[in-house]
């Protein structure tokens, strides 16, 4: 154990459990009363065994060596084969989009925009991200092989989309960190920059009915769910969620297909707009 901590990306991990989620953990009955229904990103059982009042990233944004720690742990999460990143590689078409601009909405270092561009090299790819994540990666990108078709942009993803008619607007690992109402606020926000043959493509884990996978996936899942309720106030969704999630977003929003990549603990939902069920 002592010899994993000398590992960054591992002691990320552990501290993050540690430190940021057993002390949420300790307190979810609490908050359960506190807040009894509420979607809200600042009540969730971390706000309560933290005392803090902010939505937990933006806590993070205020605090940088905790958001770092966190960027670790999601490090740490990608080298898990489950969630490796070859999944969403593998698992799409990308050079069937020709040339065109894959817009990667909270794509924090870029480091899926920099395995795509290597599959798909027609594609430019546009990563947002919190401002101050931007100007971290940046800085560290600037120079770096590879990053040539990476463009960086500061961009808050509950206000719209800045980029319109991109071919591809991605979200991978993102809905999952928030309760319906502010879900729903980040799709919204990209239906308007919708253009002829724009889709948003999510890359998430959907849950899956009790006893109907192996126990060690169920039990990730579970874990995963656990996590995003004690951390975020939000929740992992089963497919009736996920579907609930996209109407109450817009009604035009057609989930055009799903694929779960084998292995992989996360499913590829593409999303068109459909004009014709505009009611
Ligand atoms: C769970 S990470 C996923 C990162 C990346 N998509 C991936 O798959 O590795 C969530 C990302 O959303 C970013 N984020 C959080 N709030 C945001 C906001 N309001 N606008 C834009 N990005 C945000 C975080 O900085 C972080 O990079």
């Amino acid at each position: 154990m002592s010899k994993l901590l000398t590992i960054p990306s591992i002691r990320d991990s552990i501290g993050y459990l540690v430190e940021e989620g057993f002390i949420g953990a300790g307190r979810i009955s609490e908050a359960a009363e506190m807040y009894r229904g509420s979607q809200e990103r600042n009540h969730a059982p971390w706000n309560v065994g933290h005392g803090i009042d902010l939505p937990t990233f933006q806590f993070f944004e205020t605090n940088p060596k905790r958001m770092a720690r966190f960027f670790g742990n999601m490090e740490n999460f990608g080298s898990q084969d489950a969630y490796n990143i070859r999944h969403l590689v593998e698992g799409y078409d990308w050079t069937g989009l020709g040339e065109a601009t894959v817009v990667d909405v909270g794509g924090n270092t870029g480091h899926v925009s920099l395995a795509l561009s290597k599959k798909a090299p027609a594609l430019n790819f546009i990563v947002q991200d919190l401002e101050n994540v931007i100007m971290d990666v940046k800085e560290r990108a600037e120079g770096q092989p590879g990053y040539e078709r990476l463009r960086f942009e500061a961009h808050d993803f509950f206000s719209p989309q800045p980029v319109s008619g991109a071919a591809v607007y991605l979200l991978r690992f993102i809905c999952h960190d928030y309760s319906d109402k502010y879900a729903a606020k980040i799709l919204q926000g990209l239906v308007p920059a919708f253009r002829q043959k724009s889709r948003i493509l999510l890359f998430d884990g959907i849950m899956p009915a009790p006893g109907t996978v192996n126990n060690l996936a169920e039990r990730k899942a579970r874990i995963m769910d656990m996590e995003m309720m004690i951390t975020y106030n939000a929740v992992e969704r089963d497919l009736e969620g996920w579907k609930a999630l996209f109407a109450k977003s817009d009604k035009r929003l057609k989930l055009q297909s799903i694929t779960t990549p084998r292995g992989s603990a996360h499913s590829l939902m593409e999303l068109v707009l459909d004009e014709a069920s505009d009611t």
